[in-house]
């Protein structure tokens, strides 16, 4: 017979505040925190985000002013997006492949400001570069073309590694583009270059604010039903995942966050390999919104979300509110 009340009452262990320190399993700190960013063009530019209050697309200045940031505040890595001009989107993303593109100008900045100092991690899709807001390259139909667009996945990703990349995040959700890239990483010298790749990554509606941040939202028609993954679907994250870590990936990424903390705990123990969240632009939006209306508060919110990641097993979580939680965690 094992024990049982009265024996046993799990509030002993509860009733006071070193007693909950000394059994707490899992802890949360800003090493456990990457930044997204959005970039934009022109100097001492701040443009706000309408639908992702407290958000902001900065210019190259403030991207500076923002790693600094970071580094004072232990986050050790960023997580960049570009808002490119509609004049430098076309059908075929080819901005995506100028070394000069405004990433690549975001990286140098970050390189010149903090040196070494901070992770840069830059994404790997069409969609800031499009015409259309898709990924990747289209038919006459619409349709994203598989081989075609990793051929340019490949491109963009030596761009980014010759701009001073850390960490390439393909976040399009081609088949078999992990394995490609990370033979053009070696073939060219970049033997240290992490993947992390957006493995198990869902076609969801809590994306619109970040659709809006890189201005692909008014863009897009229809959906990315056709390559980014059904929410329902489960053993279907597994497979992305064994796949894309025997093509290569040092880690993986399940998006969005909160929704699929059952499929970052899967893949944790299935694999036992480095697994990142990404608490996406709708989960923020919504805390930010519940805040706004009464309905919660803000800092035990951010908190207690993102500690829901780590004992989901993760390794880290993509968060806008990285800046806010690290100032809690610090003070
Ligand atoms: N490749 C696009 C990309 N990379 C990150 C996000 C979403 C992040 C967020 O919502 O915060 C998206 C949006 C999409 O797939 O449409
Ligand atoms: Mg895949």
């Amino acid at each position: 017979m094992t024990a049982n009340y009265p024996a046993l009452r799990l509030r002993r262990t509860r009733a006071t505040a070193w007693s909950r320190a000394m059994h707490r399993e899992n802890f949360l700190s800003p090493a456990d925190l990457i930044w997204p960013l959005f970039v934009t063009d022109g100097s001492g530019v701040e443009e706000p985000i309408g639908s992702l209050p407290g958000v902001s697309r900065w210019s190259l200045d403030g991207i500076a002013a923002r790693a600094k940031e970071a580094v004072s505040l232990g986050i050790p890595c960023l997580a960049l997006f570009p808002n490119t001009q509609p004049g430098r989107r076309s059908e075929d993303g080819r901005e995506a492949l100028n070394p000069d593109n405004l990433m690549c100008r975001a990286i140098k900045t970050i390189r010149d400001t903090v040196g070494d100092g901070l992770g840069v991690l830059t994404d790997v899709a069409l969609d800031p570069y499009t015409s259309h807001g898709q990924d990747g390259l289209i038919d006459a139909k619409g349709y994203v073309l598989n081989d075609a667009t990793v051929e340019v996945l490949v491109g963009q990703s030596l761009n980014q590694a010759a701009a001073g990349a850390d960490i390439i995040a393909p976040s399009d959700m081609m088949d078999g583009r992990i394995g490609v890239i990370r033979a053009a990483l070696e073939e060219a010298g970049h033997h240290n270059m992490q993947i992390m790749a957006y493995a198990a990554k869902y076609a969801s509606a809590f994306y619109g604010p970040f659709r809006d941040a890189v201005g692909s939202g008014g863009l897009l028609k229809g959906n990315k039903m056709t390559y980014q993954m059904d929410p329902a679907n489960g053993e279907e994250a597994l497979r992305e995942v064994a796949l894309d870590l025997a093509e290569g990936a040092d880690s993986v990424m399940v998006k969005p966050g909160l929704p699929y903390l059952d499929i970052a705990r899967r893949v944790k123990e299935r694999f036992e390999v480095p697994v990142f969240a990404y608490q996406v632009s709708g989960e923020y939006a919504m805390i930010e919104a519940a805040v706004t209306v009464g309905s919660g508060d803000r800092d035990a919110l951010v908190l207690e979300t993102l500690t829901a990641f780590k004992r989901a097993g993760c390794s880290g979580v993509l968060t806008y509110h990285a800046a806010h939680a690290a100032r809690l965690l610090n003070a």
